[in-house]
């Protein structure tokens, strides 16, 4: 197992280049052209700026147009930028700070997290799957921390566990909220996907991201191109850009907006809905600067089975289902074991496709 960060690489004395086994070109998985060739990109002005507060607006007429937008938003995009979402500046700006601590500590202290199983509710690592054999790595370590239904925290930073506690209780009900409007944006009753998938119980992880300064960023990938695999993730992050996302064949470069949190859908969104609302492709290119992200994946519960059929959408148009009906910690075991590619997850419980290898 990997026991060097990408940090200390980054601060080995003297380095001027990046070792060649994070080159990007070297990953055999890394099916699209490597960033550095890969100039085809959009501007990000456009964007849908979602803001919350208007979802819960008692003007029938200002709800409901908060409401398509919030559709539109999911099914053109898959991504949008939320403001007004209630959560203090200042709490986001203390997680991002003892984030910043955690990675600060000495590296024993921190591979004391290193977790061994898929489902250790806290774990330390670098590059991307934890348990697989690879050689070539990404520019990036990471803390993963089970949220619920139980609450998981380091001990160290001191005030690290109660700063993400209360972000985390807050970023739970923005969560709840939206996924109780995108419910209502698809002509479903608010309440269906929280009942139909247990979200009381459901699983949440948190993975925090820091990607080091790098001399040769345009050599390096900070995460390779991927879809988030719950419902969806909220992700806020310091005042470095890295970001980029898929849209219409094209990668946007999505620069960080102050105190709004960038939302995108997962896998089990489409997966729910049937395709309607798409899991978007994303990844994370570096910068001479360190960055730091954190997103909260917000899930179906472990022991739910999600499956498009379940769902009325499905029955009042009489559509075939799409997706093979799976327990959600089976999907979850299979996303975090293999070698991030796209889609390739998803494409597995796509009916008509090749069966699971
Ligand atoms: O660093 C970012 O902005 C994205 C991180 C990400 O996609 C992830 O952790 O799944
Ligand atoms: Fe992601």
């Amino acid at each position: 197992m990997l026991k060097t960060s990408a940090k200390e690489v980054a601060e080995l004395p003297d380095l001027k280049a990046v070792p060649s086994n994070y080159y990007v070109d070297n990953h055999h998985n890394y099916s699209l052209p490597a960033a550095i060739i890969d100039t085809n990109y959009d501007d990000d002005s456009l964007i849908p700026i979602i803001d919350f507060s208007l979802l819960s607006s008692e003007d029938p007429h200002q709800h409901s147009k908060a409401i398509q937008d919030l559709g539109r938003a999911c099914q053109h995009w898959g991504f949008f930028m939320l403001v007004n979402h209630g959560i203090e500046e200042s709490l986001m700006e203390e997680l991002i700070g003892v984030t910043n601590e955690f990675f600060l500590m000495p590296e024993e202290d921190k591979w004391k997290y290193k977790g061994e199983n898929v489902f250790d509710p806290i774990k330390y690592g670098t590059s991307f799957n934890y348990t697989s054999n690879e050689t070539n790595f990404y520019w990036r370590d990471f803390l993963k921390l089970t949220l619920h239904p139980q609450f998981h925290s380091p001990d160290q930073p001191n005030n690290f566990r109660e700063v993400l506690r209360d972000y985390c209780d807050k970023s739970r009900k923005v969560a709840r909220m939206l996924l109780s409007g995108i419910s209502e944006s698809l002509g479903l009753e608010k309440e269906l996907m929280e009942k139909s998938l247990d979200l009381d119980s459901g699983f949440e992880l948190l993975v925090a991201n820091y990607y080091p300064a790098c001399p040769q960023p345009e050599l390096v990938l900070g995460l390779p191109p991927h879809s988030d695999f719950g419902l969806l993730t909220l992700l806020i992050q310091n005042d470095v850009g890295g970001l980029q996302i898929q849209h219409n064949g094209k990668w946007i470069n999505i620069n960080p907006i102050t105190n709004s949190i960038l939302v995108n859908t997962g896998d089990h969104l489409e997966i729910f809905t049937n395709g309607k609302y798409k899991s978007v492709l994303h990844r994370a290119i570096v910068n001479k600067e360190a960055r730091i992200s954190i997103g909260i994946a917000n899930c179906p519960a472990m022991n739910a089975i999600v499956s498009p059929a379940d769902s009325p959408l499905i029955q009042n148009e009489r559509l075939p289902p799409l997706y093979v009906p799976k327990e959600y910690s089976e999907y979850v075991e299979m996303q975090q074991t293999k070698p991030l590619d796209g889609k390739s997850c998803l494409d597995q419980i796509k009916i008509n496709s090749p069966p699971l290898k």
